[in-house]
């Protein structure tokens, strides 16, 4: 395996009223390519800052962030985001949202199209394909989203809490969806989560934050695949595993 993206000294200093925050200190992470790694953490430890920040989207106050050995100083094609915040087109349908990345990569219409439908129909927004996103809910903005993520066939995807705002039933399906598409892909997937159950449920790896973005425990996880969540509560391993989160996420907040 080799390392795709690797993140060395991020420091990042916001400047709020005149006053200094710092968001991330010295953080640093290597991520070898064609893994999945679930970046666990309490909210506020930074953890969207380190995202923004390999995305290209923000830039360090002190270190660096390379990409294929390359210094990531923007955003790049290879890699999509998924945010927190909704990014999705507001004068286009969850169709047409869903087709642009597509469009900007000169995919024919009706191959354009029919993906759409696919992808659409993997989120489970049949039936809302002319809504405009101001008609849909939360949930389902999140899920437009992410067809859309998935329609520009990224080779490395970064995602923030993705599913959090969605209920359960829904989330275990686009959990599952999600790893059905990145196994065997290839693709390099950083997955951003508060839930140590997801994190473990995802993971080939967990990374576990504290403040400030102290990498408080970085393990591999070795649970076979695929993983069934119901399956996975009583099995020993991931008991002892999701004990030793815990702890680390307890840790990370002292
Ligand atoms: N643009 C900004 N200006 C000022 N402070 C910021 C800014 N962005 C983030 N911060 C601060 O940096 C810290 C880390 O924020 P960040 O959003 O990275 O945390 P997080 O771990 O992603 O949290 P959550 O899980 O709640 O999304 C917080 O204290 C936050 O208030």
């Amino acid at each position: 395996m080799s390392t795709l993206i690797e993140v060395r000294g991020l420091t990042k200093r916001f400047v709020k009223d005149e006053t200094g925050i710092v968001a991330l200190r010295d953080f640093g992470l290597e991520v070898e390519k064609g893994s999945f790694v679930t970046v666990l953490g309490r909210s506020g430890c930074g953890k969207s800052t380190a995202l923004n920040l390999m995305s290209g989207l923000l830039k360090p106050t002190e270190g660096t962030v390379s990409y294929r050995g390359d210094p990531v100083t923007g955003p790049r094609t290879e890699i999509s985001y998924l945010t927190q915040s909704d990014t999705l087109m507001p004068w286009r349908d969850v169709r047409r949202n869903i087709e642009m990345p597509m469009e900007i990569s000169g995919v024919s219409k009706r191959e354009r199209r029919e993906h759409a439908e696919e992808l659409i129909r993997r989120v489970g927004l049949t039936g809302f394909e002319r809504h405009y996103p101001r008609e849909l809910s939360g949930g389902m903005r999140r899920r437009a989203s992410l067809a859309r993520m998935l329609a520009g066939d990224p080779e490395t995807l970064l995602m923030d809490e993705p599913f959090g705002a969605l209920d359960a039933q829904l989330r275990t399906d686009l959990q599952l969806e999600l790893l059905r598409l990145w196994q065997g892909s290839g693709k390099t997937v950083v997955f951003v989560t508060h839930d140590i159950e997801e994190a473990l449920l995802l993971g080939d790896r967990v990374v576990v934050l504290g403040l400030l973005g102290r990498r408080v425990l970085d393990k591999p996880i070795e649970l076979s695949r695929p993983r069934d969540a119901d399956e996975l509560r009583v099995d020993p391993t991931f008991v002892s595993l999701h004990r030793e989160m815990t702890e680390a996420l307890r840790e990370g907040a002292r």
